[in-house]
């Protein structure tokens, strides 16, 4: 099964102990919702927390935007309470922090089960987001992506990351460069979803420009953010121009009919056109929602 074109370029993080940015979570578009009971929060408001996203989830308009809940880890005192209130709401999908092994999932996914079938719900309609942010997780990383139906996603978390390795987190990624790599290619080779990880520095948008680029070009289909302003850059980023599209129509449209009459390469302009990037401009015309009649 190919799951890879949800849209979920942007997935905003609101910290889940606060009833404001909730509230207002949907109107900024974001392709995704991040309730945040994990690191956003603070250890002493760890229950207040989960109680508001809880009583909140399902009586705020998100309008268009998926919603996910971040739980805490399961070796933490919150981690069994978080899916206890939150697996019931059914969110579209529970992101897991610091995942580090298929076994750590299929573990999880048995007491996610356990409470669905508790509540009389189906085991299909909720989807796991595993996040690989420690070095352990990034060596298994191709476990936890495809041994699972429900595992529709994995992130990066490079503040984790960083930190998981004793290293400085630099705005050129580089001490994180080859997890990014490792952890697309196994998101590739198992037909997920793929979001990077967070930029701090929420003024400056030029490297928050870059930043995105160099991950999208790197095969990530989305990225984490944690304030509204960021979600503008990412959409137009992960949004292709027109002249991306037309060039896309043209190779599609001109591959039916090359193909009628047998003929499985030709030029465009003096370039060569075969399969290959006729699967590429066919990647382009589906998140531009556009078909070739
Ligand atoms: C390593 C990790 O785990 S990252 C994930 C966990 N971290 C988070 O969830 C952080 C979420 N983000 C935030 O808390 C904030 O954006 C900060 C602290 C980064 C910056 O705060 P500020 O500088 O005060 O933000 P800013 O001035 O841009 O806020 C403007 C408006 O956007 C709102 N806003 C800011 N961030 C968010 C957000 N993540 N979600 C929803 N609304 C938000 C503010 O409430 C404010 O609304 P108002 O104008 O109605 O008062
Ligand atoms: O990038 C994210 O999703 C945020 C995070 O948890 C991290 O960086 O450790
Ligand atoms: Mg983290």
């Amino acid at each position: 099964m190919t799951k890879i074109f949800k849209k979920r370029r942007s997935m905003l993080y609101i910290p889940g102990n606060n009833p404001a940015m909730i509230q207002q979570g949907g109107v900024y578009g974001a392709d995704s919702i991040l309730l945040d009971l994990e690191d956003a929060v603070a250890l002493n408001q760890k229950d207040a927390a989960r109680i508001l996203v809880r009583n909140m989830i399902n009586v705020i308009d998100f309008y268009d935007s998926e919603v996910c809940v971040r739980v805490n880890h399961l070796s933490t005192p919150f981690g069994l309470a978080d899916l206890e209130a939150i697996v019931p709401l059914q969110p579209s999908a529970i992101r897991y922090p610091k995942t580090e092994s298929g076994e750590e999932v299929a573990e999880l996914l048995k007491i996610i089960e356990q409470i669905e079938d508790r509540h009389g719900l189906p085991h299909t309609k909720m989807t796991l987001h595993a996040m690989i942010e420690t070095a352990m997780g990034v060596q298994n990383v191709f476990d936890i992506a495809s041994k699972f139906d429900r595992v529709d996603a994995i992130t990066i978390g490079g503040q984790d990351l960083t930190a998981d390795m004793n290293i400085v987190y630099t705005p050129d990624g580089a001490g994180i460069d080859f997890a990014r790599k490792r952890i697309v290619m196994a998101a590739k080779a198992s037909h997920i979803d793929v979001i990077d990880t967070v930029f701090p520095d929420v003024n400056d948008e030029d490297g928050l420009r870059r930043e995105t680029e160099y991950a999208k070009r790197i095969g990530f289909t989305g990225k984490a953010v944690i304030n509204p302003r960021q979600i503008e850059i990412i959409h137009d980023v992960y949004t292709p121009t027109d002249e991306e599209v037309r060039k896309a129509y043209r190779i599609v449209k001109e591959f039916k009919i090359n193909s009628a009459a047998g003929i499985g390469v030709f030029a465009i302009d003096g370039k060569m056109i075969d399969a290959p990037i006729v699967t590429r401009a066919e990647y382009i015309l589906r998140l531009a929602n556009v078909t070739v009649g």
